[in-house]
């Protein structure tokens, strides 16, 4: 079985350091943020955060394609927003030569930046190795303060072997429960920032998400649910994004009767993998949305390694070798594996009702 060491290595540093640019502009009143053909935005963060991490990729693994939810076009031809995201990019690194050295250096032009951003044009499918890169995922959740994820994960022959999530705005201790509140960055920075990992067959963990090299690792476990109605559940806090109401349906079936813990990004993954919460549901809005497989690579491939199960509404695995979408997919049922079975039977029951 290969290990992924240095694959592994790589992906935590590259998102660590992507995670240091991220931050700055979470902080910042003028995010540059622009709308996407589709309506959504997008800011100089995710543009600069995906140059980052694919420069590192490219580095590493030359011959290996990227699927990453952003491109360049409009940076060609937005000067002032090229020229601020590459003062951003050009001024960040990791506190640690040794990293930086890992990471194959700083990227030597505004022109190699945009092309490092181009470069997650791949169609993905189900052959040879792709990286999902979701530079920001959560970016309305950025925008409002709240949580958000820097996603990278890889897949080989379609099949999900590597998984970081750096999440900015979680706490760093694993043992603090999700409240109705965890979806808001409500502490100051001390405390906050976590690296979750996994890579397949081997677990996952977490760390402090730092400013230099790795932090001291843990491993990660999901939370044994002894009484479903006990249980918390995570969802969108875009009620575009996912079916609040049904998803009501669904924890009043399970008798759950606290609140469900609003928090955007796959934040909710990492929170069900590490035990501060239980269940994550994803109900599409609309019939015709397809997921896309930078929401859900990463997360995923963490969950399950927590001892976790992932499936669609209709009970499927999530299948990333059909292209940049889950076209195979509908929604998102992710819980521990002893209690993922009472669950979708609950998802199935509300769906069949609104039939
Ligand atoms: N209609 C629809 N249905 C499902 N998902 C959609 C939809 N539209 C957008 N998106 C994707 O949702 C991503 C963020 O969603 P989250 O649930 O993680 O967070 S949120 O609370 O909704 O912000 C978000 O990721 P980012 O763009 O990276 O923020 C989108 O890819
Ligand atoms: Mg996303
Ligand atoms: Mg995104
Ligand atoms: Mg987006």
């Amino acid at each position: 079985m290969a290990s992924y060491s240095k694959e592994l290595e790589v992906a935590q540093l590259a998102v660590q350091r992507a995670a240091i640019l991220t931050r700055k502009v979470f902080h910042e009143k003028a995010k540059g943020t622009i709308s996407k053909d589709d309506a959504s935005p997008v800011t100089i963060g995710d543009f600069g955060a995906q140059a980052l991490i694919i420069h590192a990729i490219k580095k590493n693994f030359p011959d290996d394609q990227v699927v990453g939810e952003e491109e360049a076009s409009s940076l060609r031809e937005n000067q002032k927003l090229r020229d601020q995201i590459w003062a951003l990019v050009d001024g960040t690194k990791l506190k640690d030569p040794e990293a930086e050295k890992i990471l194959g250096g700083p990227i030597e032009s505004i022109d190699a930046m945009l092309d490092a951003i181009d470069a997650g044009n791949s169609a993905g499918g189900n052959k040879g190795r792709i990286w999902a890169l979701d530079p920001i995922d959560g970016t309305k959740g950025f925008l409002r303060g709240g949580q958000y994820a820097v996603c990278l994960a890889l897949m080989v022959d379609g099949d999900v072997k590597v998984g970081v999530l750096g999440c900015p705005n979680l706490p760093v201790d694993d043992s603090v429960p999700l409240t109705a509140e965890s979806g808001i960055d409500q502490t100051d920075a001390e405390g906050k920032g976590v690296l979750f990992a996994a890579v397949s067959g081997q677990g996952a963990t977490s760390r402090p998400l730092g400013i230099a090299g790795l932090g001291k690792s843990q491993p990660i476990q999901m939370k044994e649910v002894k009484d479903i109605s006990q249980a918390t559940f995570c969802e969108s806090v875009e009620a575009g994004h996912s079916s609040h109401g049904d998803q009501f349906e669904i924890s009043k079936k399970l008798g759950i009767s606290k609140p469900s813990v609003r928090m955007d990004s796959q934040a909710k993954y990492a929170s069900i993998a590490r035990g501060a919460g239980d269940i994550y549901l994803r109900l599409p809005v609309r019939a015709d949305y397809q997921e896309k497989i930078w929401d859900h690579a990463a997360g995923d491939l963490i969950v399950r390694e927590a001892g976790g199960e992932v499936t669609d509404t209709l009970g499927r695995r999530l299948d990333f070798s059909k292209g940049r979408t889950l076209a195979e997919n509908k929604g998102v049922v992710a819980a521990p594996v002893a209690v993922h079975g009472h669950v979708l039977s609950a998802v199935k029951e509300v769906l069949a009702a609104k039939k």
